[in-house]
């Protein structure tokens, strides 16, 4: 802003909010559509006021409802009425809405804190009680997440697209609010050489495909790392063999199993190239630990044994529960809601409404990465850095996919990735297997899942051209 006119970001911000609304959701491109603009008191309500111009000087009817008239937008305020924008009162906006084409919703963006109140709230209302069959259009994020942290305070908009300025925002990745978001469109305006270190990232196809491990010429399957899987009961056999499967295909030259026999002999009859024996301490060595998936009660000194390897580790599901107070070495902890609730000693529903807040809690507390499973799953380091997996999906929600996600993560530990990486680029995997599973089996179980990681793996690491 230092640096350019003023108004100038703006302008950049308008540009792209309306090319996305001519290209991508008004079938006319704008011409004879009926708009509707919710224009709050800040610049939120100022991009979409200019929209709302922009739009009627190509041949559309706009209408704002202003949610503070004395004090809109004045610059912004005035363009709409230039071009022929009429303001219309609040308790008009229901009729205007109805025979709306496109509702801009600019109550408010960045600034929000909160949730909405009074007026606002009541025409998020009006738009969730599906008063209007146009497409709602977040300008920002949708008005009343919390921009940081993805959390919904209060009352808010829940959009069918959001058009955002700049850069990402916690609100668009992380459940509750980027449930709100809708489809989510970028605009760049300039700001990516300003902008310090981003607090909360999202991995992409090719950041996943330098960081998954690449076996060199001189490897060999000690040197690509060998990965303990400490799961599975009589009474969770299943989980064993999930979780070995998916550790055979993380990328660990070995996988070694420490169970019961009868244990033993499912996982070696599903997967003979894994090596077994009946605890930690007999089954030879290890470069990581992957704890706990379908353990049961009772297995505390087996937990033990192998968190006193002092290797890098992963503790998952019933492992949980025989945390030691702080780790020293690197570990990654995965739970779910559920499980986190019960090791932060909230309700479940709060660690729902709070993932971003819990996981770095967590994080801090057992000096972890915890990796939250759940509809957006976050990645917290406990030195700050958190990462959001775009690649989840309802596919995922089914009995056992922990188990593959645990096995297949613990072998990227072995294969020497920290357990930031290891736990992002294993939820980025696991999620497009869950999604091709989806594509080709309907409701998939987690051995469909498991059965499509090989080819998520090969077309990531062709994103490189690995050989
Ligand atoms: N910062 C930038 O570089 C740019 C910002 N732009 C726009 O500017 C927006 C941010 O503008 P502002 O900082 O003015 O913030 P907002 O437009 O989000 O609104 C802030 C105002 O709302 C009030 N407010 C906060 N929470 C409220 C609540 N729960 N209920 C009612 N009122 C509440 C605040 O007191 C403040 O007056 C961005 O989201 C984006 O849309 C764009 O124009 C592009 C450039
Ligand atoms: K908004």
């Amino acid at each position: 802003m230092a640096r350019l006119p003023p108004g100038a970001l703006m302008q950049r911000a308008v540009a792209g909010l309306v090319t996305v609304c001519t290209r991508r959701i008004l079938r006319s491109g704008g011409y004879g559509a009926r708009v509707v603009v919710l224009a709050g008191a800040g610049n939120n309500g100022g991009d979409a006021l200019w929209a709302g111009a922009r739009l009627a000087r190509r041949g559309a009817h706009a209408d704002a409802v202003l949610l503070n008239p004395e004090k809109a937008h004045a610059e912004g305020l005035t363009a709409f009425r230039a071009a022929g924008g009429r303001v219309v009162a609040v308790a008009d906006a229901g009729e205007a809405l109805a025979g709306a084409d496109l509702v801009l919703d600019g109550m408010l963006g960045i600034g929000g804190r909160g949730g909405l109140r009074g007026d606002a709230a009541a025409l998020a209302e009006l738009l969730a009680a599906g008063r209007t069959a146009g497409a709602v259009v977040a300008v920002d994020l949708p008005s009343g997440v919390d921009p940081d942290t993805g959390e919904t305070p209060g009352p808010h908009v829940v959009a069918d697209h959001t058009v955002t300025f700049g850069t990402g925002k916690a609100a668009l990745a992380i459940d509750p609010a980027a449930a709100a978001a809708g489809v989510v469109h970028h605009v760049d305006i300039g700001l990516a050489p300003y902008l310090p270190e981003p607090a909360l990232t999202v991995l992409d196809d090719a950041d996943v495909a330098a960081l998954l491990p690449d076996p060199g010429r001189e490897s060999d399957k000690y040197s690509r790392g060998v990965v303990g899987v400490l799961a599975g009961s009589a009474q969770f056999p299943g989980a064993a063999v999930l979780a070995v499967g998916g550790a055979l295909h993380g990328g660990a030259g070995m996988v070694r199993y420490a169970g019961p026999d009868a244990v033993a002999t499912e996982v070696r009859q599903r997967w003979p190239e894994a090596i077994a024996g009946p605890s930690p301490d007999t089954v030879g060595r290890v470069q990581a630990w992957t704890i706990g998936s379908g353990l049961g009660d009772g297995r505390g000194a087996d937990v033990e044994a192998a968190l006193a390897a002092g290797l890098p580790v992963l503790v998952d599901a019933d492992g949980l529960r025989s945390l030691p107070s702080r780790f020293d070495g690197p570990a990654l902890l995965t739970p779910h809601a559920g499980e986190l609730a019960r090791l932060l000693d909230v309700e479940r529903a709060e660690v729902e409404a709070r993932r971003l807040h819990h996981a770095r809690e967590a994080a801090q507390r057992w000096n972890a990465v915890v990796l939250l499973k759940g509809s957006t799953t976050v990645v917290a380091a406990p030195d700050g850095r958190v990462r959001v997996n775009p690649t989840g999906t309802s596919a995922l929600a089914a009995a056992g996919t922990g188990d593959v996600l645990a096995g297949l993560a613990g072998s990227l530990l072995a294969g020497r990735l920290s357990p930031l990486d290891a736990g992002s680029v294993a939820a980025y995997a696991h999620g497009l297997a869950g999604r091709r599973a989806a594509a080709s089996a309907g409701y998939p179980s987690a051995g469909d899942v498991l059965a499509e990681l090989p080819a998520v793996v090969r077309s990531l690491r062709g994103a490189v051209g690995a050989g």
